[in-house]
């Protein structure tokens, strides 16, 4: 008999009336045959309600008693879908995130799921009832409530659908799918029929709430496919699966997270262990940095920027106090007016030029971008907070992403297309039930004879990035990684990129003209560079990654040169000759982790 998982977020049981209808969509399914577990959010803005709650008590209330108070969102609510099902006529029984056996680890507010033990549903399933599962919650070893970070019932789902190797995973939301962009701040937005988990997971973290990121890690590592769909129809919703809608479109999605803020450090000493001192001082405090960009400056120091999200900013700087003071910096500069709009497309490593189009498309909204990080499979650019929504607008339009592509695959035609249910099974014995949500790498390599571009001096105004690297594309030459920087003291800012050994002096030539053209300070260009990848799933929510790459590298001795990270990746450029050493430093750190 078929199982399936059925997730309903808060806005799907925020009153009565829809509580009803969730348990009838439940009833149905058993009707059909299935066997349903439901994992069920707490009502409405519930979990928003509790918070405040806490908050009017009193100043930082213990995290223990925190987890404690927001699980309680989700017992109402699974108790009230249970009657909903009973009075309905069919049998149901709620449990909360202890009675499921869902056991994490002891981080309060973001706890991580260890295992989860499956007898006590299945004993509940083969007697025919409905199981009513609380989402977001778990318990540690010492019996505390501790719950998954916000949003995290889309996790509970994913990984109770791939404990009980469900048949399917049904997300219902107040949208009917996926869409290209959050409908709700573009309407021309347009539901896609097919996502990649690659894909949604960049999306998710980037600021597409619809789905929660570690939900989709979970279903990347174990080939869970997730069907995304409107709890107030029954239409078709959309897919995430490991295939993507278009083998050709070079950008899926585009997301906006609005309340960013950058810090800049100047004049930090361009040596090894800077990085590591100073993003160690903020881990420490569990702040996540996000966009990191160090810009190798004039006389041997270096610009280190960084975003963090705005409520993070004051323990940010008073985190840093102590560091920069100890390694002597020429200044701190900061900014909590900014957004970060991104486009992300598992097509863009084949396809040249696509950071370019993203700039166009700013400069011709009158954007000026900030700073800039690329990876492998996104692009992100910080904008002024009072830009950003026109930013996005600009950025979907550019890219055309409210017209389907012409080679768009429907989920029948993929999975007509599978041979077989091989691959899924393959992952499904991966299982391991002692760390579920354990860090899970697929490779470290190394990408050697490259060389790196930096203009120095760059004019902080609309259009600039568009027209550099539009003139770069013209000469043939493909960049892969880009960053820029903010120094904020005179207004300019510097953009290093990568490009392959044998690019580099016509990158040179190009640069020149580019620097003349726009009266910038000037360029550099260093040859015998290397980039050196770690790969794996959700790097990003698992902070240490890049703390952990830090650490190695200047245990090493090695001069971190350009960063970026992404879901997928961290990247580090650094010399040619200290690759190996690297290689092996990073093999050797993350050797339990490697797959
Ligand atoms: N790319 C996107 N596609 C669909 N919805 C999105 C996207 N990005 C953000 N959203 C927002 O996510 C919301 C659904 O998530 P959420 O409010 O957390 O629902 P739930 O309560 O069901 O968990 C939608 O109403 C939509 O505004
Ligand atoms: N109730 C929790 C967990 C959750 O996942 O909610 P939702 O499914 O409504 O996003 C929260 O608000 O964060």
């Amino acid at each position: 008999m078929s199982l399936i998982v059925q997730k309903f977020g808060g806005t799907s049981v925020a009153d009565v009336e829809k509580i009803r209808a969730a348990a009838r969509k439940a009833i149905r399914a058993q009707r059909q045959g299935h066997r349903v577990v439901m994992v069920v959010s707490a009502m409405g803005k519930n979990t928003d309600r509790l918070l405040e709650l806490a908050q009017e008590v009193g100043p930082n209330p213990p995290a223990r008693e925190m987890d404690m108070l927001l699980s309680t969102g989700e017992q109402v609510s699974v108790a009230l879908v249970a009657m909903a099902i009973n009075a309905l006529g069919s049998e149901a029984v709620s449990l909360t995130g202890g009675q499921i056996g869902m056991q994490t680890d002891s981080s309060f507010s973001k706890a991580r799921i260890r295992s989860i033990s499956t007898e006590r549903i299945e004993r509940l399933l083969d007697e025919g009832k409905i199981v009513v599962a609380a989402g977001f919650q778990g318990i540690d070893n010492d019996l505390n409530i501790t719950t998954l970070g916000r949003g995290g019932s889309d996790t509970t789902a994913v990984a109770l659908a791939a404990v009980l190797k469900a048949d399917a995973c049904e997300i219902y939301t107040d949208v009917d799918g996926v869409y290209t962009t959050d409908p709700r701040l573009l309407p021309e937005a347009r539901r896609v029929d097919v996502i990649s988990y690659d894909e949604m997971l960049e999306l998710a973290s980037l600021g597409a709430s619809v789905m929660h990121n570690r939900s989709i890690e979970f279903a990347k590592k174990f080939g869970v496919p997730i069907h995304v769909r409107s709890s107030f129809s029954d239409t078709e919703g959309t897919m995430i699966v490991t295939e993507q809608e278009s083998a050709t479109a070079p950008v899926s999605g585009a997301a906006m997270t609005p309340d960013e803020a950058r810090v800049t450090i100047l004049g930090v000493p361009d040596v090894p262990g800077m990085s590591l001192q100073i993003f160690s001082a903020i881990a420490d405090k569990k702040i996540a940095v996000d966009m990191v960009v160090q810009n190798v400056g004039d006389g041997g120091k270096a610009d280190v920027s960084f975003t963090v999200r705005r409520d993070d900013l004051p323990a940010t700087l008073q985190a840093l106090a102590p560091v920069v003071d100890k390694i002597g910096v020429e200044g701190v500069t900061h900014d909590d007016q900014v957004s970060k709009i991104s486009v992300v497309g598992a097509n863009m490593p084949d396809q040249a030029g696509v950071a370019s189009e993203m700039f166009r498309a700013l400069a011709g909204a009158g954007v000026n971008i900030q700073m800039i990080t690329t990876s492998e499979i996104k692009i992100s650019a910080l904008v002024p907070r009072d830009q950003a929504s026109i930013a996005l607008r600009a950025v979907h339009e550019g890219f055309k992403l409210h017209v389907k592509p012409d080679d768009a695959k429907s989920w029948s035609q993929i999975k007509a297309d599978r041979e077989s249910g091989v691959e899924v099974e393959t992952l499904i014995s991966r299982l391991r039930d002692d760390a579920l949500e354990a860090l899970t790498l697929t490779g470290i390599s190394v990408l050697d004879h490259q060389a790196r571009v930096t203009l120095m001096g760059v004019p902080d105004r609309p259009g600039i990035a568009a027209d550099m690297f539009e003139r770069i594309g013209a000469a043939g030459i493909s960049v892969d990684m880009i960053v820029q920087g903010y120094d904020g003291e005179d207004g300019s800012t510097s953009v290093s990129f990568t490009v392959p050994q044998d690019a580099l002096e016509a990158s040179l030539k190009v640069a020149e003209k580019i620097a003349a053209s726009h009266g910038m300070r000037g360029v550099q260009g260093v040859r015998e560079i290397a980039k050196v990848t770690v790969s794996g799933i959700g790097l990003r929510s698992h902070t240490h990654v890049a703390t952990l790459l830090f650490e190695t590298l200047a245990g090493a001795d090695i001069n971190v040169d350009m960063i970026s990270t992404s879901e997928l990746q961290v990247n580090a450029v650094i010399s040619s000759n200290a690759a190996d050493t690297a290689k092996r430093g990073l093999e050797k750190v993350f050797a339990g982790s490697l797959g």
